[in-house]
């Protein structure tokens, strides 16, 4: 936890300024409350003790009420700065998550964990750094403030203070160490329960059609079984750690009173400093008690930046160039001797060496699990080759900017997915070209009017890719790389998209298909084969 906690500072560009406010606002409330408790006790002593009219004592009332006010601003001032400080830091934390889960390998991070991670550990961080940050400010900073004014006037009181404040913090990291692990699996149990939901909502029609439907419903009912236990749990905790500190608190403030009670009777005491010193006992424990408070919402917060940190360090998927991005531009794409292997396993493509020429219509053919789809990814720099080499005109493509070389990319995923809602605009993008001619020209011209449901929920799966294909064939980018473009389609669909693709006048081409029909006229094809062990590509034409 305290490696996270440091890490916060390190890694996120203003938590020290955040830290620093919290710090300058959490000095002057203290400086305030001592202020305004000495005032306290003298307007008191005067007017009781020495009875003073309230004219004599105008202007002490008048200042009291001018510290109070003060002391109200500076803590809201506090609240207010730093909520907005932690919301400024968030934004940038979750764009830099965000950013780097696009660059690691797709598929590497499970979306509903990504989901977690950024929209509820983000906002449990976003209380952390709002709430628990400054409290802890506060409990650094108010306490000997306040030791120090209390000693200066009565040393026995702040031996008594002394003695007893450190109960507090003990017996709050003694039930922080149990909290610690309770907050980890209730975050761990909100993020199964997630993930499940939306696995079960994904695949709700497979479930139905396999009569799957009430099996699900008790593994979903068991998981928020679980959620809510390890909540229960945590909040157990938390009443329970309230419950102590005050206890704590309360024991120390009746000490104090005590010892001052007997000196002002024997008169070792006077009055003001006894008051004074007794209306700052509670001041001394409660900056420690609000912190123990909002503990949970700091363990909360430390166990998603712990997570979030673990998404910062995933590799991406290609390593970032060596030097300044060379300008990514676009000829000769050449494959020497590339091999991939995921995560140390065996070879998908092993020793694949191959020429892709500005222009040409390149035909990748293989059986299923060939390593066709693994081509693409390398072209599209999802993948890095584990060895082998990469050009284009000569140049190492690993000192290219990926952005920069997906810029002169379109592609065809094996698995399209449109943005919900108008087909039309689900197709086109700011920088894209005609793309009503697109659809045309691959047959998915009717359907420009129709709307695109939630992962392509109303249309057809030969409907979804000749749109996504339209998509494709829109972008204004020199390199067209497509995965299977004629699956899920009938003769007659399939003949349009061969056709459209045969003819693309000045676009180069990669096709990974089945479909022997596409190769017809390629200027060249690649049979990729997967016998265990594999061998090289043979390039047939
Ligand atoms: N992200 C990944 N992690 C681990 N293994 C993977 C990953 N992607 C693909 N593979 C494996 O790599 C091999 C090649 O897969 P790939 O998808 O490239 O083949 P393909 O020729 O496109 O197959 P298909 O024609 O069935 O789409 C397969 O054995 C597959 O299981």
């Amino acid at each position: 936890m305290r490696g996270t906690d440091s890490w916060l500072p390190r890694h996120v560009p203003g938590v020290h300024r955040l830290l620093a406010a919290a710090g300058l606002a959490a000095a002057c409330a203290a400086a305030l409350t001592i202020v305004q408790v000495v005032l306290f006790a003298h307007v008191v002593v005067a007017g009781f003790l020495q009875h003073r009219g309230v004219r004599e004592l105008a202007p002490s009332l008048l200042c009291l009420a001018a510290v109070a006010v003060a002391r109200a601003a500076v803590g809201w001032a506090r609240d207010a700065g730093c909520r907005v400080m932690a919301n400024r830091i968030m934004r940038e934390l979750r764009g830099r998550v965000l950013r780097r889960l696009v660059r690691v390998r797709p598929g590497r991070v499970p979306a509903a964990e990504a989901v977690t991670a950024v929209v509820d550990g983000g906002e449990a961080l976003e209380i952390h750094l709002a709430r628990f940050l400054p409290q802890v400010m506060t409990a650094v900073l108010a306490p000997p403030a306040i030791l120090g004014w209390v000693a200066f006037h009565d040393v026995l009181s702040a031996l008594v203070m002394l003695v007893t404040l450190p109960l507090i913090p003990l017996f709050g990291a003694l039930i922080g160490r149990a909290t610690q692990a309770r907050t980890r699996a209730r975050l761990r149990a909100l993020t199964r329960m997630s993930g499940h939901f939306l696995d079960v909502v994904t695949g709700l029609p497979t479930l139905r059609a396999y009569r799957r439907g009430r099996a699900q419903a008790d593994a979903v009912a068991d998981n928020t079984e679980r959620y809510r236990r390890e909540t229960m749990g945590v909040l157990r905790v938390a009443f329970l750690s309230a419950f102590v500190l005050e206890l704590a608190a309360t024991l120390g403030t009746a000490l104090v009173a005590v010892g001052i009670g007997l000196r002002l009777v024997t008169g070792g005491l006077g009055l003001d400093a006894g008051l004074a010193i007794l209306v700052l006992a509670p001041e001394l424990y409660g900056p420690l008690r609000g912190l123990a408070a909002e503990y949970h919402a700091g363990a909360d917060g430390m166990a998603a930046a712990r997570r979030i940190d673990e998404l910062l360090a995933l590799p991406p998927a290609v390593p970032p160039p060596p030097g300044p991005p060379h300008p990514a531009g676009f000829g000769i794409v050449r494959l020497e001797d590339v091999t991939v292997r995921y995560d140390g396993g065996p070879p998908v493509l092993e020793g694949v060496s191959l020429e892709i020429r500005p222009g040409e219509r390149t035909v990748v053919l293989g059986e299923s699990g060939a390593g066709k789809s693994t081509l693409l990814a390398v072209l599209l720099r999802f993948v890095a080759p584990t060895s082998g080499l990469v050009t284009v005109d000569g140049t190492d493509l690993s000192a290219v900017d990926p952005d920069e070389w997906r810029r002169l990319v379109a592609w065809l995923p094996q698995r399209p997915r449109l943005r919900p809602g108008p087909a039309l605009q689900a197709i086109g993008s700011a920088d894209s070209r005609s793309p009503v001619a697109a659809a045309e020209s691959v047959g998915a011209g009717a359907l420009l009017h129709r709307t695109v449901g939630e992962n392509g929920a109303g249309l057809s799966a030969g409907e979804v890719r000749r749109l996504a294909l339209a998509r494709a064939l829109a972008r204004p980018a020199p390199l067209l790389l497509l995965d299977e473009p004629t699956a899920h389609l009938d003769a007659a669909a399939a003949r349009l998209v061969i056709d459209a693709v045969r003819t693309l006048p000045g676009r180069t081409v990669v096709v990974a298909t089945h479909d022997a029909r596409l190769a017809e006229g390629a200027d060249q094809v690649v049979e990729l084969t997967a016998p265990r062990p594999r061998r090289a590509a043979d390039v047939l034409t």
